[in-house]
């Protein structure tokens, strides 16, 4: 692991029964990185995030993030990552500043609270239960949570989904920003045009394994029947053609051959 290299995904894989969630999968992100996760519904972000984060153990490979390896030190790692919840229902009932206590609260290293509230302009909604906030503000206070540690790293698992266009555009500016403020942030978004904007890097998940992972620049121009953007490397690569369809393993499941047995 060089300086720069702040995460290194080592031959990882995470399978529950049959189905392979991650599969032999490897990368590296390096310090100051936009580092962007795509691929459709189940092909394994979440589980690949959350492993990163210390949150699952992967059943082989091994992961290092900030030095430190993952499998032995999730907890010490917990200090220096910022993580942003997918569902805000845990602080629905709280205001945005007593959201933020409660999860500062938890860390050694503390972040200027004031200092987050301005940032992210939520001054006029400190006081305000966070269940009547429009989405755009409930996914900001979300945001503004993941960095009450001052973390070193951030990452977020579809954090604009739902969002109308222009909530999403405020929401990447913010992800700018702490990119220029040197936070390396990891994301898993659906958001193509974003992240052909503004990521170094985008991985692509497809059934468990990463299919591919490079600039998006690099990625758009090695696509082999040609395309401009983002959108045809995720068609091109992510979303499984009918002949794939057709190649899938069938998985023999107790649920089937009860299936079975009841019809015979
Ligand atoms: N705890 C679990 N137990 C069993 N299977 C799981 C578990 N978590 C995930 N899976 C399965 O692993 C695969 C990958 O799921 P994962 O949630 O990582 O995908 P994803 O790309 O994040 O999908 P989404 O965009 O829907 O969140 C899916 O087939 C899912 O059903």
């Amino acid at each position: 692991m060089d300086m720069q290299t702040v995460i290194q995904v080592s031959s990882i894989s995470k399978h529950y029964g049959a189905n392979k969630a991650v599969d032999k999968v490897s990368f590296q992100v390096r310090k100051g990185e936009l580092f962007g996760i795509v691929g459709t519904n189940g092909a394994g972000k979440t589980t690949l995030l959350e492993m990163m984060m210390g949150l699952r153990m992967p059943d082989k490979g091994a992961i290092h993030v900030l030095g430190r390896d993952v499998l032995f030190e999730a907890d010490l790692l917990k200090e220096d990552i910022g993580i942003h919840l997918q569902s805000t229902t845990l602080i629905d009932k709280m205001n945005v500043r007593e959201a933020l206590e409660l999860f500062q609260s938890f860390y050694k290293r503390k972040n200027d609270l004031d200092m987050i509230i301005k940032q992210f302009d939520l001054e006029p909604y400190a006081d305000k239960i966070v269940k009547r906030l429009s989405g755009g503000w409930r996914q900001r206070t979300a945001l503004a949570i993941a960095l009450v540690n001052d973390p070193h790293i951030i990452f977020l698992d579809e954090p604009t989904t739902g969002l109308d266009p222009a909530a999403k555009r405020d929401y990447w500016s913010l992800l700018l920003e702490l990119k220029r403020q040197g936070k390396t942030i990891v994301v898993a978004s659906h958001d193509m045009e974003e992240l052909q904007r503004n990521c170094n890097h985008i991985a692509v998940m497809r059934r468990g394994e990463m299919v591919a992972c490079d600039s998006p620049a690099a990625l758009i121009s090695n696509l082999p029947g040609g395309g401009m953007t983002m959108e045809a490397v995720y068609m091109h690569y992510a979303v499984e053609s009918k002949k794939d369809e057709q190649h899938r393993p069938i998985l023999i499941t107790d649920e089937s051959i009860n299936a079975l047995n009841l019809l015979m």
